[in-house]
């Protein structure tokens, strides 16, 4: 078993608990439901957006405990002033760490960049829970999500006017995963399944496959400014960036000094 099909395991365990407790019609009536969209798509094609998605996160399977001293209104109001251009909020509470009272925190304190909810998405419920959560962006993984799924996915997140975006590791899972209600490509470096890759080959690689009308990303294993550039000569607008921030005493003041080298 990998450790994606423990997190998946474990999720639909979650998601099956937290329906008991509040029903879809309640969602609707509850928290940031009624928030306006946030777009990540407006964010990241405006020419003067740093393009980076920055990441609260305080653990990962893969490296334990990153930092467990900081506030998340603290990191993410820093990562918003030093030029953000999206934030990432993990919501995962067994393996990253995360709640949703993070994500609430973080849409309270920084009521207009585009947020996305980072978790793992099986069931139209936690789309409905992200919004009343004020999320603006819903990750799709291709690695844990049949075609037919990420379509019916994709469709309800357009339905409740929020963005999809959708997260393959190579070409057979971008072949597979691609329809109408994508709205961006990120490409990770990682692989879920191992948790193995330092470096952004995947990202290189795929660039050229990924259809030109897709606004692209690049996720994980980020740490170079010359790595930012490289990434941008091949197309990719968006720098998902979590750990690189996140290890580091004063985050926000990592990601100042990063932006400062790739303008
Ligand atoms: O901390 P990094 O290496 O900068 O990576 C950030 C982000 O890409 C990573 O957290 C991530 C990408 N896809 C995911 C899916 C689930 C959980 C986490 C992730």
């Amino acid at each position: 078993m990998t450790i994606l099909d423990k997190i998946i395991e474990n999720k639909a365990r979650e998601v099956a608990e937290r329906k008991a407790l509040v029903s879809i019609e309640e969602l609707t009536k509850k928290g940031y439901f009624a928030k306006t969209t946030n777009s990540l798509k407006t964010s990241l094609l405006n020419p003067a957006s740093t393009g980076i998605i920055a990441e609260f996160k305080r653990k990962s399977p893969s490296k334990g405990i990153i930092n467990a001293d900081v506030t998340v209104e603290e990191v993410t109001t820093g990562y918003v002033q030093a030029g953000a251009a999206c934030l990432s909020v993990l919501t995962d509470m067994d393996f990253f760490g995360g709640s949703d009272e993070d994500i609430l925190a973080a849409r309270k304190a920084n009521p207009t960049i585009p947020i996305l909810r980072k978790d793992f998405i099986i069931d139209e419920y936690q789309i409905f829970e992200a919004k009343a959560l004020g999320a603006d962006v819903i990750l799709l993984i291709a690695a844990n999500l049949t075609p037919t799924r990420i379509y019916e996915l994709g469709k309800v997140v357009k339905d409740l006017g929020m963005e999809t975006l959708l997260e393959v590791h190579d070409q057979e899972e971008l072949d597979r995963s691609l329809c109408e209600y994508i709205d961006v490509v990120g490409v990770n470096n990682r692989n879920l399944k191992n948790f193995a890759e330092q470096n952004v080959n995947a990202s290189l690689e795929l660039a050229e496959k990924i259809p030109s009308h897709c606004i692209k990303i690049s996720e994980s294993c980020i740490s170079q400014p010359e790595t930012i550039k490289q990434l941008r000569e091949v197309g990719y607008r968006g720098f998902l960036i979590g750990e690189t921030f996140m290890k580091t005493p004063a985050p926000a003041e990592t990601l100042k000094s990063l932006i400062a080298q790739i303008q």
